[in-house]
């Protein structure tokens, strides 16, 4: 017997980097929404703890965000049994697609419910603290803006009415390299949560922006490229996600975003399709 789930990517809808704190950290304020893109969990009962993933380009020893949030259980609950994780990765790494993050978050809820720990979300979170900001945004499920350094989320429906077509350009970008080199920039009169719910996202091209895309554009240039591609396909507004490098674009008209899918997947990119309003299954189920 076996338990399965499955762990969503997201995207930044605007980022905006607000201060830079004496911890090294950002204060930030961000949009988060849920993608059709999604790994693949399968955990049973074994002799010892194993973790195996289906791409090898990604380590499975402690630096891997599951074995963390393992040990962050064993350490501050304990945990009864060892398990066996399988995990079919499907969301590209490096790409602030939040893979790793939400990878932690499902292996912290999953062995909540596996061995019946019977945590509440906000005791999951608390334990996370040390294993990402972008984490409670995904042991919630829900989508929001992310404030504080991104962990503070205010729950609201933010998850765009209209197709979303997202592309890794098949270079990695770093996190902390992303926020060592961008500008703070703090705007007190702009209002996130205004923008994502009552402004037209036709709008959005001219006042909703990643802070941290310029520096990254001049490291990692095929995602301004990507962008640009993006908005010549059609879009009504197209970004870098959260630290890059990939780039998503936002449609109105099915055949647009499809055309555009199936053009970067021509160019041997991986891209994925997510449907308007899509909404994750944060179900866990048992597998006889
Ligand atoms: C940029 C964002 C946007 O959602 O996502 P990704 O692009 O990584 O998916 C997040 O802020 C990333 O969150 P996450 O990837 O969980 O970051 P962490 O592991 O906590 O931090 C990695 C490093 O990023 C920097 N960092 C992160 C968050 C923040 N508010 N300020 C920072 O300066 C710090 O240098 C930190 O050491
Ligand atoms: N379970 C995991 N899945 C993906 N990447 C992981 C995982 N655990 C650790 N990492 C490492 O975290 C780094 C950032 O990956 P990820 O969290 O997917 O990207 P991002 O922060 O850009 O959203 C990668 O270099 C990867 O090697």
């Amino acid at each position: 017997m076996s338990w399965i789930a499955e762990s969503y990517a997201k995207i930044n809808l605007g980022l905006h980097v607000l201060e830079r704190l004496p911890t090294g950290y950002h204060r930030i304020e961000t949009g988060f929404c849920f993608l059709e893109w999604k790994d693949k969990f399968e955990i049973e009962q074994a002799s010892e703890m194993e973790l195996e993933l289906s791409d090898e380009s990604i380590p499975t020893d402690d630096g891997n965000l599951i074995n963390q949030a393992v040990s962050v259980l064993q350490r501050y609950v304990g945990l009864e049994n060892n398990y066996r994780i399988q995990v079919e990765k499907n969301i590209p790494a490096g790409a602030g697609l939040g893979g790793g993050s939400s990878n932690a978050a499902l292996t912290l809820r999953m062995l909540n419910k596996i061995e019946e720990l019977g945590l509440s979300n906000e005791d999951l979170i608390d334990l996370s603290r040390d294993l990402g900001a972008d984490v409670p945004f995904f042991i919630r499920g829900k989508t929001g803006i992310g404030k504080g350094i991104g962990h503070e989320i205010e729950e609201i429906d933010i998850q765009p009415d209209l197709w979303i077509v997202t592309c890794f350009p098949n270079v990695q970008s770093s996190t902390p390299e992303a926020y060592r080199y961008c500008e703070p920039n703090p705007n007190p009169d702009f209002e996130l949560e205004r923008v994502l719910t009552e402004e037209d996202p036709e709008e959005w091209r001219y006042m909703l922006f990643n802070d941290l895309e310029q520096s990254v554009f001049q490291r990692v240039q095929v995602s301004g490229n990507l962008k640009d591609q993006f908005y010549e396909f059609g879009a009504i507004y197209a970004s870098m996600t959260g630290s890059g490098s990939a780039v998503y674009g936002i449609f109105e008209q099915d055949f647009v975003a499809i055309n555009a899918y199936n053009g970067l997947l021509d160019l041997d990119l991986p891209t994925n399709i997510t449907r308007p309003g899509f909404s994750p299954d944060y179900g866990i189920y048992r597998k006889e």
